[in-house]
């Protein structure tokens, strides 16, 4: 991807700055004193909007419970012992038609402002998180999987969608409808009122025998689920190693273990709930309430202590007094999820940014990088680069060399600031990365590294992207430089083929096209790490030569592992644990007869 494309998706600028007191910290989102932000935090923005969402929605609850009310009213009208009440019972029949044309209203009123507020929600935190990745360190993106960005920005507020449109109205109306049916039971006749109950208060008891131990039993779940899925990726991943090396049983083992572990506990936890949980789910069920109902109805009844005509309501409500406890459940995960979302949401938010520079400060001449006294460490630990000095002069090209983990690539990427170093600086025509406005370093520097990543769009649109107005010539002028413009007309569409569709591009291929990308970019400062690594070797040679004639007024800092392809550089320089152990052209380095000379000795000897 080229600097300059990516200038467009970042507002921002340096973190790490130990060495620049005057900058101002990074504006992370801001965090309750103390607390950790939770799901109330995130929902801060919409709450007014779903409190006053639980008005109409507590009315639609009791206007569903009015009909039921009413043809218990009607039946109590019409079997009066003083003979049928027709004024009553016409009464009761338009307020059941009356309450349910009001319930639909209301209904979709609370739907509508939750939905609403949803709509507002998921795009406000859309907007702040593509803006916060947007002022991310260029680095974060190399450690963090576009997995887990995707699982914050995608699935945890698709998850919040149910919460904030739905929960908060399940609730209220699963407690406002079975109150509001026992406040008219109690009316009724209140002792029987207080035995319909009873079905509520086992359920509970018998819910909470099921659910005990619950916290610590859904840690052994999950630990136990975690293992299956670890044992799936791995076998998957590794499929071919574990094929090639006959490891297959073995592998084939470790899954059949996990799943096993995982059956074993998922039995005995079944067991041992489900006794109470179908206890409670019988005895929040409608049969129980209505057995409840007519069993304790007929004995008042019998025994004279309620007329046969007071039973009809508590038959009739009964039921709604344990119906929605179930449903309770549910929301009760859906809280949990949307905790759990909140979690992860603010984790990111949390994330601190580059800070940009106060006042960016103009570029003095443009394509001069000096590194001076750079340090660097991923952790506080480790030092990857232990005080470096080099000099990047426009026109020439400079090749970092030395062994696997001597810190080449985290050089290359402290100049498109990638991270900040930890002490010295990196400038770019005289003006300290960190002090540029992120929009003008990325007009300076473009970068093409080993994983070149190409939008699922035309290869024209895949060259041009960080030159949107560049015409066919430029692009295919950028290609034949990148020695990728042959391979392109060769596709069933040129250069209109669309990449992973009709141009499916080899590693190597897929790397020129990026250094095509580069080169339109036309920064004057170009890292390339690694870049033609996938190519063979003629390829490579190819590209790093028309490279080198493109060096002209432009800067490149290139770093390739076979040091053929970098003879010819202007300067070659050695990296050693973090620090530069010889520097000079190819000629000057085999003369010193130091390391650069042993590696090119070991290598010209592989290549016989
Ligand atoms: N994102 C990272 N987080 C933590 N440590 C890292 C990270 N990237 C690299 N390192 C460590 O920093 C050191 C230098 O790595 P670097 O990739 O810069 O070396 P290199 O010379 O480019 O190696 P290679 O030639 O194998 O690509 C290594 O010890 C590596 O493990």
């Amino acid at each position: 991807m080229t600097g300059a494309a990516l200038a467009d998706t970042r507002e921002d600028t340096p973190d790490n700055n130990r060495d620049n007191p005057d900058t101002p910290t990074p504006t992370a989102e801001p965090e309750a004193a103390g607390k950790p932000p939770g799901l109330g935090d995130l929902l801060a923005p919409v709450r007014g909007r779903l409190l006053a969402a639980v008005v109409p929605q507590a009315a639609a609850a009791v206007c569903s419970m009015v009909p039921f009310i009413a043809v218990a009213e009607l039946a109590r009208a019409l079997l009066a012992s003083g003979g049928p009440d027709e004024g009553r019972a016409w009464a009761a029949a338009w307020t059941a038609v009356a309450a349910l044309v009001a319930r639909l209203v209301l209904y979709a009123l609370a739907g509508g402002l939750t939905h609403h507020a949803d709509a507002d929600l998921q795009l406000g935190l859309r907007r702040r998180i593509a803006r916060h990745l947007g002022r991310l360190p260029l680095g974060w993106f190399t450690e963090n999987s576009s997995g887990e960005v995707k699982k914050a920005a995608g699935d945890d507020i698709s998850t919040l969608h149910h919460l904030v449109a739905h929960t908060a109205l399940e609730v209220t109306a699963a407690v406002v409808a079975p109150v509001t049916a026992l406040v008219y039971l109690l009316t009724v006749d209140w002792r029987l009122a207080l035995v319909a109950l009873l079905p509520l208060l086992l359920g509970f008891w018998f819910f909470k025998q099921a659910m005990s131990g619950g916290d610590e039993v859904t840690g052994r779940f999950f630990a136990s689920m975690g293992r299956v899925n670890a044992a799936v990726v791995e076998f998957v991943h590794g499929i071919t190693v574990v094929k090639a090396y006959g490891r297959t049983a073995r592998a084939h083992r470790a899954y059949d273990d996990a799943a096993d572990d995982f059956a074993v506990f998922f039995r005995d936890w079944i067991m041992s709930t489900t006794r109470a949980s179908s206890a409670a789910g019988f005895a929040l069920s409608g049969p129980a309430a209505l057995l409840v109902a007519t069993a304790a109805g007929t004995l008042f009844v019998t025994q004279g202590w309620a007329d046969a005509v007071d039973i009809v309501p508590f038959v009739l409500l009964g039921p709604a007094l344990t119906g929605s406890v179930m449903g309770l459940a549910q929301s009760g995960h859906a809280v949990q999820g949307g905790m759990e979302s909140a979690r992860r949401l603010h984790a990111l938010l949390a994330t601190p940014p580059l800070p940009e520079a106060p006042a960016p400060q103009p570029l003095g001449q443009p394509g001069l990088v000096e590194l001076s006294g750079v340090r660097f460490g991923y952790d506080d630990t480790t030092e990857v680069l232990a005080g470096i000095d080099l000099t990047l002069r426009p026109g020439t090209v400079t090749a970092l060399v030395g062994a696997s983990g001597s810190g080449k690539s985290t050089l290359a990427r402290l100049v498109p600031r990638f991270w900040d170093v930890t002490a010295g600086s990196v400038r770019i025509g005289g003006t300290d990365v960190r002090e540029l406005a992120s929009a003008e370093l990325y007009r300076q520097v473009s970068f093409v590294f080993q994983d070149p990543h190409l939008l699922r769009t035309t290869v024209r649109d895949n060259i041009r992207l960080a030159r949107p107005d560049a015409d066919d010539t430029a692009v295919e002028a950028a290609a034949r430089s990148a020695r990728i413009h042959e391979r392109i007309l060769r596709l069933p569409r040129g250069y209109d083929s669309v990449v992973g569709d009709d141009a499916v591009l080899s590693g190597g291929e897929s790397q020129r096209l990026a250094v095509a990308r580069a080169l339109l970019a036309d920064a004057p400062v170009l890292v390339l790490d690694e870049a033609t690594s996938f190519a063979d070797p003629e390829s490579e040679a190819a590209v790093q030569q028309a490279l080198s004639a493109l060096a002209a007024g432009r800067t490149l800092l290139v770093i390739a592992h076979r040091l053929a392809t970098v003879r010819d550089a202007d300067h070659i320089v050695v990296l050693d644990e973090g620090r530069v152990s010889e520097q000079g052209t190819h000629d000057e380095l085999l003369n010193l007869g130091g390391r650069y000379a042993r590696m090119w000795a070991l290598q010209k000897g592989d290549a016989r």
